[in-house]
């Protein structure tokens, strides 16, 4: 499902944050990613998701090198990917509904399947109940649930977390480490970048220090 072989990533001017990294994981499993801050969770990710491009190595994802695809291809890469990532922001000026709803709009859902896998996706992340709620008027913990939300309703095979827990109290940062488990145990792939991994302690640990794999 991923595989990286030999990556680096080599930011200007000269910032090494991955080193010749190789580690493969299959479809189904749950990465967490850990390592101080700097150590390169967050180029890893967006690797992955060719939101950035390896500068050595091949980063596959489910067989296609994603650090050499054209721009074009990069949209039906995504399709397949749920992204959980602090600059996806939610809308503030639109309620919970539509905010999940954006991502099936642009794809150019029928709006009555578009609505039923809105309130299922909703529904997974335990929000169903506030789908006209307007995102400022939710905690931080339904916040990140309703990024969860936003970020499954295509029914990726992949879904991305890049710190998912942070700023959340420990009772909330667990139930929203519950939700991620639900999809994994579902067969999604589930890659998270944490420094907190004790959360989950059955997921296959990715430490990296410095861009380098330690584990
Ligand atoms: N767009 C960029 N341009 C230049 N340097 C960058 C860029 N993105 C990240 N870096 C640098 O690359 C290194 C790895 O950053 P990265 O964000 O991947 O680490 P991280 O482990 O996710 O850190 P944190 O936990 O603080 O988010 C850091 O030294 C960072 O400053």
């Amino acid at each position: 499902m991923i595989r990286f072989d030999r990556v680096s990533k080599r930011y200007p001017p000269g910032i090494d944050a991955l080193v010749d990294l190789s580690f493969e994981a299959a479809a189904g499993e749950l990465l967490i990613v850990s390592g101080h801050s700097g150590a390169g969770k967050s180029t890893l990710l967006k690797l992955i998701a060719a939101i950035e491009r390896p500068t050595g190595g091949a980063v596959l994802v489910n067989g296609q090198n994603v650090g050499s695809l054209a721009r074009g291809a990069i949209p039906y890469l995504r399709r397949n990917i749920g992204l959980v990532f602090q600059d996806q922001k939610l809308l503030f000026d639109r309620n919970a509904f539509a905010n999940v709803l954006l991502p099936l709009a642009i794809a150019g859902f029928a709006p009555k399947e578009a609505a039923r896998r809105v309130r299922a996706a909703l529904d997974k992340v335990g929000l169903l109940d506030r789908e006209k709620a307007m995102p400022i008027a939710l905690s931080g913990g339904e916040q990140q649930r309703l990024a969860i939300a936003r970020a499954v309703v295509g029914r990726p095979g992949l879904l991305l977390a890049d710190e998912p827990t942070a700023h959340l109290d420990p009772d909330t940062a667990h139930d929203v480490a519950a939700i991620f488990r639900e999809f994994h145990q579902v067969g999604v792939t589930v890659v998270i970048a944490t420094y907190d991994a004790t959360l989950f302690p059955e997921a296959r640990p990715i430490r990296l220090d410095h861009g380098r794999l330690t584990q």
